[in-house]
């Protein structure tokens, strides 16, 4: 009985850090890109050139899914987030900015609760 207890509760602290990370995700200034899926239908070539499109709202509906295995395909889930904005914007491009911004207030949120 200890035994399956102690693995639901890894999973739920698992997932209740998961939520955190992704309320300070979205509650940072240049979240604004990436709260919401990127309308593909009105910035023209998104659908053809970003093959996995992903946002922050959508990372919150599929851990209300329970969609997430444990905090490494979550971690995942956030990095595709940011590569997708590299690969689609410039580096001095406004959105560019916040992606890197973003991506590194992210890896240091990672580190302070490791
Ligand atoms: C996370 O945002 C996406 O990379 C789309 C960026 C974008 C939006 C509007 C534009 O006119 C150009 C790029």
């Amino acid at each position: 009985c200890y035994k399956i207890a102690q693995i639901s509760k890894d999973d739920n602290s698992q997932l209740a850090v998961c939520r955190v990370l992704l309320a300070e995700l979205e509650a940072h200034k240049d979240a604004w890109p990436f709260l919401t899926p990127v309308n593909h239908k009105v910035i023209l070539g998104y659908r053809k050139v970003i093959k996995r499109p992903m946002d922050f709202s959508t990372i919150k509906r599929k851990l209300n899914n329970n969609l997430y295995f444990n905090l490494d395909t979550f971690i995942a889930d956030v990095n595709l987030v940011f590569d997708n904005c590299e690969k689609f914007n410039e580096d001095d491009s406004d959105i560019g900015q916040a992606g890197h911004n973003m991506r590194k207030f992210f890896h240091e949120l990672l580190h302070l609760k490791k």
